[in-house]
């Protein structure tokens, strides 16, 4: 199959490439075998006899699917609810008690299909996944992930400690056994190219010191994705080094313990000290900045723009549903464009995250945390060919999009038209937007 589109996509942290006539060959298996940079006005025929060719219709174009680095399973039911609270009394009041409920089978199987459906639909090619701390619920997204087409990383929560005795596991050992039996169930069972396993202690609060030795004993066996939370918020850190007070810093307990590795996803890292940013960079770790869920629970705002420019590159979005309360990247791209700029007024620094940090963020960047970007995050020869078409004047935007034309359209160069047209996508687009999705070049939307 060959895609004829306008492209954007992320080469590196700084660099969008706006290519006008690109045609993208995608073997049957998804991968991208050649990519073509076409004269964008010629009218020359792609490919070979009998080949499939797709051509862009007015206004598309296409980008690589979005990557959410940090979103709960089940919490989506309560999208948009709680923020009167911070995160320790949102936890205990409002997450774990509807967390809780997942320990039904039936209503996992439900939820997920729709949660799986909802992400897809809003260009969420890729997602790592908390479910709850139940095996067979965790079982059943990994499945649905699977069988929805979705890309995903997917884990069992563990908590042994400082949880509600009706949403703790057993001990720290039927933690550690039941998350061996789904890494294996993963593996050996569903066989899925697209579903990895991610050990995931929920964050030091909940978890014992024990508990975070024996998983991190088991990761460093094994070659499987980690993902926790991180200095969030100032009361949990404060109660976090109560509970770990021989431990240098909070970033110190999961280090200490086996936790940090080059598959470590680090949710929030809004109050990290250097000493931790050295740490995390020094494990190269991976940062899942959250900043819609950092503003609705008042935990705090990350400088990403200066993490960056330090040279961190391992930094991507998450929706952090429900911390967040929106599905899908797009709202965490702009509150991270607003984070950023209140930090530039704040300190009277005249730099913030710019678009194309912005979009870096939202796909390779995001891959990157994931330590999926031999596979995915932009459209380079050899990665698979997760993509969303975009068409910037559907039914839903028109009257809005073309009320607000610039004067010069009528004679505006392609490429600007390109860029702004992407550029009005991102930040006051919607989902009616997204014409398709493709994972693994599959249409799954
Ligand atoms: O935003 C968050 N959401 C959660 O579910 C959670 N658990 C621990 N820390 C957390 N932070
Ligand atoms: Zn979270």
């Amino acid at each position: 199959m060959i895609y004829v589109y306008p492209i954007i996509h992320s080469l590196d942290v700084d660099t969008l490439e706006y290519a006008e006539r690109v045609a993208i060959h995608v073997s049957d298996s998804g991968t991208i075998t050649q990519v073509e940079y076409l004269d964008a006005g010629s009218e020359v025929e792609v490919g070979r006899e009998g080949e499939e060719v797709v051509y862009a219709n007015d206004d598309e174009f296409l980008v690589p699917g979005l990557v959410d680095t940090h979103a709960h399973a089940p919490q989506f039911t309560n999208i948009g609810y709680g923020f009167n609270l911070e995160l320790l009394d949102w936890l205990n009041e409002v997450t774990f008690p509807t967390e809780a409920s997942y320990r039904d089978a039936a209503i996992a199987e439900a939820d997920f299909k729709r949660v799986v459906d909802a992400t897809l639909s809003v260009g969420t090619t890729t997602c790592s996944y908390y479910s709850s701390l139940h095996l067979d619920a965790t079982k059943i997204l990994a499945r649905v992930c699977h069988s929805r087409g979705q890309r995903a990383l997917v884990g069992k929560v563990n908590m042994d400690s400082n949880s509600p005795d009706y949403y703790r596991d057993a001990s720290a050992e039927e933690s550690l056994q039941q998350t061996i039996e789904y890494v294996e169930y993963v593996r050996n069972t569903l066989q899925s190219t697209l579903v990895h396993p991610v050990i995931t202690p929920r964050f030091a609060i909940c978890c014992s010191s024990e508990l975070l030795h024996k998983l991190g004993q088991y990761i460093q066996q094994q070659d499987v994705h980690v993902q926790t939370h991180l200095s969030e918020n100032k009361g949990e850190i404060d109660f976090t080094m109560s509970l770990y007070p021989d431990d240098a810093s909070y970033t110190h307990i999961y280090a200490n313990r086996g936790i940090l590795t080059s598959k470590s996803i680090l949710a929030h890292c809004c109050h990290l000290s250097k000493q931790e940013v050295e740490l995390v960079r020094q494990f190269n770790s991976g940062i899942s900045h959250c900043p819609t869920s950092n503003f609705n629970l008042r935990s705090g705002i990350t400088d990403v723009n200066e993490l960056l420019s330090n040279g961190l590159h391992k930094i991507g979005l998450g929706s952090d549903c429900s911390g967040g309360y929106e599905v899908g990247i797009l709202q965490s791209l702009r509150t991270a464009s607003t984070a950023s700029k209140a930090l530039s007024i704040m300190h009277s620094t005249p730099s913030y995250l710019s678009l194309d940090r912005l979009f870096y963020l939202a796909t390779l960047g995001g891959a990157r945390v994931l330590s999926l970007d031999n596979t995915i995050g932009n459209f380079r020869v050899g990665k698979q060919f997760d993509a969303l078409v975009i068409n910037p004047y559907t039914a839903a935007n028109k009257t809005l999009f073309q009320s607000v034309k610039p004067v010069n359209a009528q004679r505006e160069h392609k490429t600007h038209k390109l860029q702004r047209d992407f550029e009005r996508w991102l930040f006051a687009g919607t989902s009616a937007n997204i014409q398709k999705v493709f994972v693994d070049g599959k249409q799954v939307v």
